[in-house]
């Protein structure tokens, strides 16, 4: 027995349509046009999609589960409860847990604990590029590889030694997988908690320049054209790493980069204060630079969207904007925010945000998902655009609540996921 989801609005090349996607046996069986009327669909179950969009399953390539160590942040139960909610079927998680996923065991640790515990949703893992993150030696990326790795990352920290990334690259390219690059010279930084900018000035911190990701950005580039490898940057956030990035795609070199929602939608203007919920890394930047990164996805430099879901525990974030850790939640807020702030403005067509976030991942990464099509693993978002409501962060399935975006009214919602034709999460 199958699954007719019938009516639903869908998004693709030749534009909006209503179509009924048959699911069977995990995979889409067939793609309908609703216009030729209802199928047959005895000895079937049935969806009623009509009014909401029939989305691919949202693929985010930057997340963190925390799983091993971090346990009262997030795990990968709550993690992956989390992304179903966002409607995410597939996600890509982030070697800094501890201990940090640099050995053959910890990549197999991460992927069995998905397998049981992990809510069904695909579960991809990143592995380090220096050992235990700390950019001195390189983790054996062959085993890594083999275990289950899809790449290769420090993120959290930049790696400092340009010779330890042009290592990295060179074994990266020969194993045929991705470097992505958290950005950051940590000589430009010192311990700053928000951006170089007119909040710092405001209320007298310590700014972060912009030069300390673009500086990591163009350094990485040439070393990308050195190597040949697929060079990945990792939540773009100022106007330098945008320029430079294009050029790098002009002149033909393989870097593809990523941006994340509040670096889209917040500048360094909109933190009301001295708290943690706007703290973290990149910090929010300048409204030029949140112009620059919208320009940036809209031409195309900045391929995909991803979240950096980055959960912490309430203590750790009451500890205020100078000693709380970096990072906020994103899973349950990243659709419905960019849906309000950019298509339902009329700025970008749904077609397109929708790509940003499924079939434009998937093809950065050569993944088989991201798409609906007949034959491919039915990985499906179904999505309501017509409710308003306000985000309510108690209510968060994720284990921790970390956001800027608390009470902000949205549309958007998705209300199923389904992966490989089974429902992982519904309202
Ligand atoms: N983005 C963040 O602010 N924090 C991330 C680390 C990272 O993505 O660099 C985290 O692990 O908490
Ligand atoms: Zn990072
Ligand atoms: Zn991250």
């Amino acid at each position: 027995m199958g699954t007719w989801i019938l009516n639903g609005l869908t998004v693709g090349r030749e534009g909006q349509s209503q179509r009924h996607i048959l699911v069977d046996n995990g995979s889409i069986k067939q793609i309908a046009d609703a216009a030729a009327g209802l199928p047959d669909t005895s000895g079937h179950e049935t969806i009623d999609a009509a009014g909401k969009l029939v989305a691919p399953g949202l693929v985010d390539m930057h997340v963190h589960l925390r799983e091993p160590g971090f346990e009262h942040k997030e795990t990968i139960a709550t993690g992956t409860r989390s992304a179903a909610k966002g409607g995410f079927t597939t996600i890509a998680c982030m070697p800094n847990t501890r201990p940090v996923i640099d050995t053959v065991d910890t990549v197999k640790y991460v992927l069995d604990k998905a397998r049981t515990e992990g809510n069904g949703v695909r579960v991809l893992p990143y592995g380090c590029i220096t050992k235990n993150e700390l950019g001195r030696e390189l983790t054996d990326f062959t085993a890594l590889k083999e275990a289950g790795a899809i790449g290769f990352t420090d993120d959290g920290v930049g790696v400092q030694s340009a010779q330890m990334m042009k290592d990295a690259m060179a074994f990266a390219k020969s194993l045929d997988l991705p470097i992505i690059a958290h950005c950051e010279d940590n000589t430009l930084v010192e311990g700053a908690p928000v951006t170089e900018g007119a909040f710092a000035r405001k209320h007298g911190l310590k700014g972060i320049p912009n030069e300390s990701e673009a500086i990591h950005v163009g350094r990485d580039i040439l070393l990308a054209e050195a190597t040949g490898v697929h060079y990945h940057v990792c939540h773009v956030s100022t106007e330098q790493s945008v320029r430079l990035i294009r050029q790098a795609k002009q002149l033909g070199f393989r870097v593809t980069a990523e941006v994340c929602p509040h670096h889209l939608i917040l500048s360094d203007e909109d933190i009301p204060g001295l708290d943690a919920n706007w703290k973290m890394n990149p910090p929010l930047r300048s409204p030029r630079d949140v112009q620059a990164v919208i320009e940036g996805i809209e031409d195309g430099t900045l391929d995909i969207v991803v979240t950096d879901h980055a959960p912490h525990s309430a203590e750790e974030k009451a500890k205020g904007m100078m000693l709380a850790p970096f990072g906020i939640v994103g899973f349950e807020t990243a659709f419905p925010l960019l849906y309000t702030k950019f298509v339902k403005t009329g700025r970008w067509t749904l077609r397109f945000l929708v790509e940003k976030m499924t079939s434009a991942p998937a093809e950065v990464f050569g993944l088989p998902y991201g798409r609906l099509e007949e034959g491919l693993p039915a990985d499906i978002t179904i999505i309501d655009l017509e409710t308003e409501r306000a985000v309510d962060p108690a209510s968060f399935l994720s284990k921790s609540n970390n956001t800027p975006f608390g009470g902000w009214k949205l549309h958007g919602w998705p209300v199923l996921t389904m992966v490989g034709g089974s429902v992982v999460w519904s309202e």
